[in-house]
């Protein structure tokens, strides 16, 4: 991997700001997608190690709330320009460990150091309230406190942006942090931490552990030192997760599993739509929680969305995301593949029918072809599961009243996408969608400003924006009596 900062590739776990093996010595591979190639060993941490990490945190915290909001905005200030300055070597080292394209891995880079640089400025904004009292001696005050040491668990998708989503708003919130990255791309966040070092926060605010998830998940869920644990991936696991955090009730953030509509009506502007699909779905090689994984198109353009969206599935590049010009890169693993291929299988099984793709890619084991799918119906797997991968299945609808029944008709409700043009519509579908994001012509919804989550089982909590933060502070009420003694 050819780094112009090379001592960004970290082959060791940060705690208490100190660079450490496992205790036993164990390591982990780190395999690029692409190709198969041992990238770099980390350390295949466990439970003394993570319990090591929350120790760390817990003796951090009163140092770290003792600084000023405006020192700890300067600190995630520095961290934010320091990961700018670094966007080309974070993306080599994210494309190479994760396998999206390059440009697109640079994106996530500027998508991920946006968090830190919102969350530098909402620090300064942690407003409490007073309140008018019932009693005329009395006065009430609202304090808003960091809720103490936090933890994550966070997905190989976005292997930079989920951990900054989550650590920017805690450490403005005067919160202390131990992370364990998925454990297909750990590298990009032993980088983040380098970072974190040279950015001067302190030793102990920031952790990353990678290794073993039940025994780590376990010490993350179960220690009563942790106060709140976010996680980022499937909604099976967070299940899991929710469960072992009720033992010390820890307050908990989740971004799950998704399954999201893109409805296009027939006064849509087509070829936007076709865009916005192309965007929604291919981005990550369709490997992201919030991808269209139902393109419902109205009857009248359906014909004609279909064979616009085959032609734009045509110009793709398919290869490794360091080659030039490459858009779509290989999927995370064979079990990514072997549900692709499932559900592709089910839905020609019952009676879909593959306009484009639909067979592995030549490039390697882990890459398949971007696949459209006309004439799918409700009944198939592809309506119900999350896919997770680069299969457009495209179904017909005649009224809006039905594809509104459709796409609410799924336990998930985190993204949803629409094209329409009509005032009228645009409001009764925004307002009957039971979805936490919305997004209108466009197929793009992810950025810092906004808050971002889900409804159902999609999730607990938002990240982003100015509702992102409050997930990381505690509201005290404090009754101040006897004023007029
Ligand atoms: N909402 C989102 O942004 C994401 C959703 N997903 C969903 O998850 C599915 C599978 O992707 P995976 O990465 O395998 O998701 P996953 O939910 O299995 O893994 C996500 C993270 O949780 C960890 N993990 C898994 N089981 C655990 C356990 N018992 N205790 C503690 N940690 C555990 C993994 O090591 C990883 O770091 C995808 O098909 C997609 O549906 C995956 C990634 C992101
Ligand atoms: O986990 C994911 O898929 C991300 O949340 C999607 S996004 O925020 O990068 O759009």
């Amino acid at each position: 991997m050819q780094l112009h900062d090379p001592a960004l590739l970290k082959t060791q776990c940060y705690i208490n700001g100190q660079w450490v093996n496992a205790d036993n010595g164990a390591v982990l591979s780190v395999i690029n997608p692409a190709n198969g190639d041992n990238l770099a060993d980390v350390p295949r941490m466990g439970k003394a190690e993570a319990e090591r990490a929350v120790a760390a945190a817990h003796a951090a915290l009163k140092p770290w709330q003792s600084k000023s909001a405006k020192e700890r905005s300067n600190l995630l200030r520095r961290w934010f320009e320091l990961m700018m300055q670094h966007q080309e070597d974070l993306g080599m080292i994210l494309t190479s460990e994760q396998g999206k394209p390059l440009a697109e891995a640079k994106g996530e880079i500027a998508y991920g150091a946006s968090y830190l640089e919102w969350y530098a400025e909402e620090a300064k904004r942690i407003y409490g309230d007073t309140i008018p009292a019932p009693a005329y001696d009395k006065r009430i005050m609202v304090l808003k406190q960091p809720i103490g040491v936090c933890a994550a668990i966070t997905p190989w998708n976005f292997p930079n942006a989920m951990i900054t989503r989550k650590i920017a708003p805690a450490l403005a919130a005067g919160c202390t942090f131990v992370i364990r990255p998925a454990s297909q791309t750990p590298l990009s966040a032993l980088a983040i931490a380098e970072l974190a070092q040279r950015a001067g926060i302190p030793a102990g605010v920031v952790n990353v552990v990678t290794g073993s998830s039940s025994e780590i998940g376990k010490v993350l869920t179960e220690d009563d030192r942790v106060k709140k644990f976010s996680f980022t991936g499937s909604t099976e696991v967070g299940r899991k997760l929710i469960a072992q955090c009720a033992g010390t009730v820890k307050k908990v953030s989740m971004e799950l599993g998704g399954n999201a509509p893109f409805i296009v009506f027939n006064d849509a502007d087509i070829d936007a739509a076709v865009e916005g699909a192309m965007i929604s779905k291919f981005r990550n090689a369709g490997q992201t929680c919030v991808c269209a994984n139902r393109l419902y198109v109205q009857s009248a353009v359906y014909d004609q969305f279909v064979t616009k969206l085959a032609q734009a599935i045509a110009k793709l590049k398919i290869g490794n995301g360091l080659e030039q010009g490459v858009t779509v890169g290989p999927l995370i693993d064979t079990s990514a593949v072997n549900k692709v291929k499932e559900h592709i299988t089910d839905a020609v099984g019952k009676g879909a029918e593959i306009v484009t793709g639909g067979t592995a890619d030549h490039h390697g084991e882990l890459f398949f072809q971007p696949t459209l799918l006309k004439n799918v119906t409700q009944q198939m797997k592809v309506a119900r599961e999350e896919t997770f991968g680069p299969l457009a299945p495209v179904f017909r609808f005649e009224t809006e009243e039905e594809v509104i029944n459709w796409a609410n008709d799924t336990e998930f409700g985190l993204a949803s996408y629409f094209y329409s043009r009509d005032i009228g519509r645009i409001v009764r579908v925004s307002e009957n969608l039971d979805y936490g994001m919305v997004a209108i012509n466009t197929g793009l919804l992810s950025n810092e400003a906004a808050p971002f989550g889900g409804v159902k089982q999609s999730g607990l909590g938002r990240e982003g924006s100015k509702y992102g933060i409050e997930d990381y502070l505690e509201i005290k009420y404090v009754l101040l009596a006897g004023i007029n003694q």
